[in-house]
């Protein structure tokens, strides 16, 4: 498939691919000097014009969650698509350093209406044994009307000419489409919690030889978290969790880097949005376990019954002291509490070891991870990532 766009960028190039271990790992094309980057803004087909969408301010953020609630990513069969929530949005776009004009919009000149959105957000992200100042993508988003107006390419310009302005060079992003050229290809994964509300909405369908009551029986979960000293993560536990979660994350390949600030943004939990756990040692009081996942519902496409999935996605965990997979179970049980109809997972860092056997079913699709500007001997394998973005 030609990629007219993405084989103008230094990203790794299809044509590389056969001397690509020939090429040296690191950074594609050498960092300008700031005052040689290009000033103006990308032009726009002529009724639209540029915003940058203020986070803090409700109306805007309600623009944001309309647009993408609507035009955001849908499932191939088109019977799910994001619903990321206002709270949830506020906490992706504003992490410690954030850049407010890297949350870019596209509005309707005579309108103002919000159709098309792209952001950045800072991040330490360590690949191999170095570790670089990156930003990460995410959010892009064109209203249905506008496909194939080649908008997209556009807005990635804007963002990466902006993220160029505070002198960063490196980008990482996925996407469920397969571009030039993915550091990792991940499989999802999926284990159903309300397998009566999942059967419903044509999430999940009934196995051959399994009754409704069968299923609900498969599926069921202890009432409670059979790890002693399991309880929700505190400020307090800030600094332990950042020394478990660095040493933990320095087995990947990529991974972000986190400091005590990073720790405390991205993963204190936040109602509705993020949700993280410690075991603490009842005699020693030492934090030796930490699992986390955050919360992103979708709306169902079409169902009489339900309008909302709700879904937990795994985010990081790290178990020093209690297996893993009675630390995952943990998770899972605490989420049935929660009301959450599916958690689900990626086949990254150590998560293979507990799917299967925490009876997790494999997704119909991939999620690729790509890193812009900076080569890697790859692909990597997925337990070899240790990045999870949102
Ligand atoms: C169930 O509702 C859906 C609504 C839209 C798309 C998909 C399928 C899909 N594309 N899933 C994932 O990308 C996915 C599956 C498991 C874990 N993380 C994921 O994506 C995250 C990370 C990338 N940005 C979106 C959220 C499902």
């Amino acid at each position: 498939k030609r990629h007219m766009f993405w084989e103008t960028q230094p990203v790794g190039q299809y044509k590389d691919m056969e001397n690509m271990d020939l090429l040296p790992e690191g950074v594609i094309e050498p960092p300008q000097d700031v005052s040689q980057v290009r000033q103006e803004p990308y032009n726009l087909p002529s009724s639209y014009e540029w915003c940058t969408c203020d986070v803090n301010s409700n109306e805007t953020m309600k623009e944001i969650y309309n647009l993408l609630t609507n035009n955001y990513v849908e499932d191939d069969d088109n019977m799910f698509r994001f619903d990321y929530s206002v709270e949830f949005l506020r906490w992706a776009l504003k992490p410690p350093g954030y850049y407010s004009d890297w949350h870019i919009g596209v509005r309707v000149k005579g309108s103002k209406k919000l159709v098309a959105f792209i952001t950045g957000v800072p991040a330490h992200i360590r690949v191999r044994d170095k570790v670089v100042v990156m930003t990460e993508i995410n959010f892009l988003c064109v209203h249905k009307k506008l496909r194939s107006k080649r908008l997209a390419p556009v807005l990635i310009k804007e963002v990466t000419r902006r993220v160029h302005l505070q002198n960063i060079w490196q980008a990482a992003y996925t996407a469920g489409v397969v571009l030039p050229t993915p550091i990792a290809t991940c499989q999802y994964w999926h284990r159903s919690l309300n397998p009566k509300k999942l059967i419903e909405v044509g999430f999940s369908r009934l196995g051959a030889r399994l009754t409704m009551s069968r299923t609900i029986k498969l599926y069921r979960l202890p009432e409670e978290p059979a790890t002693q000293g399991f309880r929700a993560m505190e400020s307090r536990d800030v600094p332990a969790v950042t020394r478990l979660l660095q040493e933990y994350l320095m087995q990947f390949a990529v991974a972000p880097y986190f400091t005590d600030n990073d720790v405390e943004h991205w993963l204190l939990p936040v109602e509705n949005v993020v949700d993280s756990f410690v075991v603490e040692n009842p005699s020693s009081h030492e934090i030796t376990d930490f699992c986390s996942f955050y919360t992103l519902p979708s709306t169902v496409i079409g169902n009489e019954h339900y309008s909302v999935l709700k879904a937990a996605y795994s985010y990081y965990n790290v178990a020093t002291s209690t297996p893993l997979l009675q630390l995952m179970n943990d998770t899972l049980i605490v989420a049935k509490q929660k009301d959450y109809d599916v958690f689900n997972a990626l086949d990254i860092m150590q998560n293979e070891s507990f799917l299967k056997e925490l009876k997790f079913g494999p997704g119909d699709g991939h999620l690729h991870y790509y890193l812009y500007n900076y080569r890697i001997k790859g692909p990597l394998k997925p337990s070899e990532l240790g990045l999870v973005l949102l």
